[in-house]
């Protein structure tokens, strides 16, 4: 049954939850007042939609629908999952939640995006304080995974459901054992932002400046080993307490302004959107979105190759996302969105990646068949010893394609398999391969017949697709 989520605000981040539900399958709700909320959450998604699919290798779940609604108690009602992403006020965050569970289900969980306020703080006069969980997340939304889940007072049961719900949709629910103002990150953000703004305020650095020290260096590091582990390796080969002796004593020198905030006058305000325009006033926010968005699908993905930080999430994520070949004719054996990664200088999807694409299928239709990993790693497989692809048109980034296959010979060790690769947009035909595999043994390392049971299931799937003529393959 699909499951629904609510979301009340659907601005910056409303936007982002908005488009993360709806692409892991959920149907999504949307109340916000703001008459231009439609429009502005279509171009949120629509970003999202092009990005998101780029993590993952296996199909996406069909996409939930998105409805817009001006009766908040009829956009909330039967929900699974609420999320409250108003602005930071707390007079406006009490009245939304009161008006919120006057028409919720008792089972649903009720999520805040709040940056700043304690679950306390938003549990403190409601009709049921327990039903409330503090669910901050980061911009995007749909490709950031983490969130802080701050339990405050919240019943046990409304954290695991938040815990299990949040996991699902491929996010990384920190749980946030004591609540402060401002939770953990937006703690350490707002030192870091202070500090940036010292440096322009005093004529240090401008905006830019500041923005390379990030990304040219700590920003990177930041990306896979946080701060701490970062700090480890620094400390050479005695570690961390050698890091602390050497630079423990700095924190008492005047390196940083500590807790002094910069006034935010009418000039410093000027200073720093001047400078900003500066800086990157030539592009809109829509096309800084979207460079935002592929540069960190391109980062999460390399993450992701390598097993490590949010990238070991997205492929554990990945795998709970991936479900059994159909017994269709022909058999769909690939599903999915072409990654910025995967594009050469000409713009379009590399002609290399293709040989994986129909590499990828024929791995699905040996599994298929029996000749899964556990087969495999019993000293059996196939080999590919003939690729003919043809390219007919061009594939872009964010764009979703499908792969059907047909078994056009299933004699002994002989296995010929014809891959057609189209667009799911329009069904255009993309490229074609012609693919020749021989069965072999890992031991001899020469071809040898398949185990009987996947010879018949071969058989069987040749059977099947007899008739079913390829192109022309000149
Ligand atoms: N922008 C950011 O980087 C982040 C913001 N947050 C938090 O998310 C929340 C929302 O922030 P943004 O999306 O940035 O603000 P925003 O200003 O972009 O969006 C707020 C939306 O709430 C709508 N709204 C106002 N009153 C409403 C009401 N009574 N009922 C329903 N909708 C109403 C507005 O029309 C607007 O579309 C805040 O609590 C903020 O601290 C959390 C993480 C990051
Ligand atoms: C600026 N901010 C406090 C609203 C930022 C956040 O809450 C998280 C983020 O996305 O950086």
């Amino acid at each position: 049954m699909t499951k629904i989520a609510t979301i009340v605000g659907g601005g910056v981040i409303g936007g982002g939850w908005a488009a993360r539900f709806a692409l892991m399958g959920w149907d999504v709700r949307i109340f916000d007042p703001d008459p231009e909320a439609e429009r502005k959450i279509a171009e949120v998604v629509a970003g999202a939609a092009r990005a998101l699919p780029m993590l993952y290798e296996a199909p996406m779940p069909k996409r939930g629908t998105i409805t817009f609604h001006a009766d908040l108690g009829e956009a909330v009602s039967g929900a699974d999952y609420i999320q409250e992403s108003v602005p930071e006020r707390l007079d406006l965050k009490h009245k939304v939640i009161r008006e919120i569970q006057a028409h919720a289900s008792e089972g649903a969980v009720l999520g805040s995006s709040t940056s700043g306020f304690k679950p306390s703080e938003l549990q403190e006069g409601a009709m049921r304080p327990g039903q409330i969980v503090v669910a901050h997340p980061f911009n995007p939304v749909y490709l950031l995974p983490l969130v802080e889940l701050v339990p405050g007072g919240a019943d046990e049961a409304t954290v695991v459901r938040a815990r299990t719900i949040l996991t699902e949709i491929g996010m990384f629910p920190l749980h946030v054992r004591a609540e402060i103002d401002a939770h953990i990150a937006d703690r350490f953000l707002e030192a870091v932002w202070r500090e940036a703004l010292w440096l322009v305020k005093d004529g240090i650095a401008t905006t830019e400046e500041i923005d390379n020290a990030i990304r040219y260096g700590f920003g990177l590091r930041w990306a896979q080993m946080g701060l701490f582990e970062t700090y480890r390796v620094a400390g050479g080969e005695a570690g961390m307490r050698h890091f602390m002796a050497q630079f423990g004593p700095c924190l008492s020198w005047p390196w940083t302004k500590l807790m002094d905030v910069p006034e935010f006058t009418e000039d410093l305000i000027d200073l720093i959107a001047d400078q900003s325009d500066a800086q990157s006033g030539k592009y809109s926010i829509r096309e800084l979105e979207r460079q935002r968005d592929d540069n960190l699908v391109a980062i999460l993905r390399a993450l992701k190759g390598r097993e490590a930080a949010a990238g070991k999430l997205i492929l554990e994520h990945d795998a709970t996302l991936r479900c059994a070949l159909g017994d269709g004719v022909p058999l769909v054996t690939v599903r999915r969105t072409v990654p910025v990664d995967w594009t050469d200088v000409n713009g379009h999807m590399n002609e290399g990646r293709y040989g994986q694409v129909f590499s990828d299928a024929s791995e699905e239709l040996m599994t298929h068949v029996g000749a899964d990993r556990a087969y495999i790693e019993a000293g059996h497989s196939y080999f590919t010893a003939e690729n003919n692809i043809k390219y007919l048109a061009e594939t872009l980034a964010g764009e979703e394609f499908y792969v059907e296959t047909r078994v056009m010979q299933g004699e002994g060790k002989k296995l010929r398999l014809w891959h057609e690769m189209k667009r799911s947009s329009d069904n255009a035909m993309l490229s074609t391969c012609n693919q020749f595999l021989l069965h072999v043994s890992l031991d001899t390392r020469r071809s040898c017949p398949p185990q009987p049971h996947v010879l018949k299931a071969v058989e069987r799937l040749a059977a099947a697709h007899a008739g079913q003529e390829e192109m022309a393959d000149g």
